[in-house]
């Protein structure tokens, strides 16, 4: 593997670190106060549509998007360093039209979606005009093990009926959502992993209705949210189907392979931005006659963050690099071993930072408290690290049989 990034990618860093220190960190602040002014938090403050607007202009999107068609073409490895860049912010993401979960859905639909699918949905997503969430996951029912999962979709002449409840569908909270792509059983008697199906239904049909939002740690993450969503007779049409019956675990395999990796990728740029805040907090603060940053212990977390940075990154390249040059199926180990290492090595070096900024670590005018907090979600958001070492333990025990 090279380790140099191509010229094309140092080209897009440096445009998105310039864009970044322009227009993304100055309007941190402005996002989260027109949140808060806001008559109602499940609003979108307008400086993300103006930020996404100039993004636009820049040429700085949907660059997570390997198909040229529809976006720009990159590889998983090409796409990694970007995306870590796009991790220093919370609303960074979003402001390129890279954020959690549209791309994911994005991709089922370049995939998997029809033409009519695709004009339908896939174009106002890549346009930045609507956003989507994914229903997978159920309050009922042990969702790690997704062969669980008892929402029923049900062929009923030219439609489908579902019936279920599903909760954590990140996103729901948005007015701009306009479309979920839910997973259910749609095929009892087939084989364990052919009896689910994806399917789109749009949020304003009769019969979705949104029970409330969950908070994490405290944080609404409004607008996006994280939803409760009960599925009572709901009727899509029968073309509304991805790919066809029973496909739901193969597209899931696409889907979770990618765009779950870039949850590391962002983590990532979390720890970077959180080691860099760290280092000047610890220059400026003097404590007993000398500044913070002359203490052993702190030069020590200093070098402990750095060397774990450093690690996470490398696996990271080398999961997205298998990505590209082997498959999602062959790189399954990589992307498995990635994503226990990420938030574990993002946890632990927001930590420090967070103690070496004292009681300024806690609260929220830094981003360190959020991103801990989103950090230690991702230990489960993304499968929990206990099911990806397992898939990685039951691999390794193969390779010595
Ligand atoms: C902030 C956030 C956002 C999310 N966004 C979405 C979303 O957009 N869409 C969606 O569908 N879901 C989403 N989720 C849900 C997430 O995918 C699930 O929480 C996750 O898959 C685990 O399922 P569960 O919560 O039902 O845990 P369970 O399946 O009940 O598992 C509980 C625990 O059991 C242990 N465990 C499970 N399997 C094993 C094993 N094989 N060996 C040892 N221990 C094991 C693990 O410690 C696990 O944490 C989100 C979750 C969070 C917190």
């Amino acid at each position: 593997m090279n380790f140099d990034y191509s010229d094309k990618v140092k080209e897009l860093q440096k445009r998105l670190t310039e864009f970044m220190e322009q227009v993304v960190y100055p309007n941190e602040a402005t996002y989260q106060q027109q949140l808060n002014e806001a008559p109602n938090r499940w609003t979108t403050p307008p400086i993300m549509e103006e930020m996404k607007a100039k993004a636009r202009a820049a040429g700085l999107w949907n660059l997570f998007l390997p198909d040229s068609e529809y976006g720009a073409g990159l590889t998983n490895l090409e796409y990694a360093p970007l995306c870590e860049i796009m991790g220093r912010s919370f609303i960074a993401p979003e402001v390129f039209n890279c954020s959690a979960p549209d791309t994911g859905n994005m991709e089922v639909l370049v995939r998997y979606g029809t033409e009519e699918q695709k004009k339908k949905w896939l174009v106002p997503l890549l346009n930045g005009e609507i956003r989507s969430c994914f229903s997978m996951t159920e309050p009922h029912v042990a969702s790690s093990d997704a062969t669980n999962m008892e929402t029923r979709i049900e062929r009923d002449g030219d439609e489908y009926v579902i019936n279920g409840r599903k909760w954590w569908s990140s996103g729901a909270g948005d007015p701009r959502c306009k479309i979920a792509i839910v997973m259910g059983r749609s095929n009892p008697s087939a084989p364990r992993h052919e009896q689910h199906s994806m399917i789109l239904v749009p949020l304003d049909t009769p019969g979705v209705k949104i029970l409330r939002h969950l908070p994490v740690f405290g944080y609404d993450h409004a607008p996006h949210g994280h939803a409760e969503i009960e599925f009572d007779n709901v009727r899509v049409p029968a073309s509304n189907i991805i790919w066809g019956e029973g496909k739901g675990f193969a597209i899931a395999q696409g889907r979770l392979g990618p765009g779950r990796i870039h949850h590391c990728m962002r983590l990532i740029g979390a720890a970077e931005r959180a080691l860099e805040l760290m280092c000047k907090r610890v220059k400026e603060r003097v404590t007993f006659g000398k500044p913070l940053a002359e203490q052993g212990v702190i030069q020590e977390w200093i070098a402990d963050s750095r060397i774990e940075i450093e690690q996470a990154r490398l696996l990271t390249l080398k999961a997205a690099y298998m990505m590209d040059k082997v498959g999602n199926k062959v790189a399954r180990k990589e992307i498995a071993m990635i994503k226990v290492v990420a938030p574990n090595m993002a946890l632990r070096v927001l930590d420090r930072a967070i103690q070496a900024f004292g009681a300024a670590g806690v609260s929220e005018d830094f981003p360190l408290a959020a991103q801990w907090a989103n950090a230690r979600t991702l230990r489960l958001a993304d499968g929990p690290d206990e099911v990806h070492r397992a898939a990685i333990a039951k691999l390794e025990l193969k390779a010595h049989s």
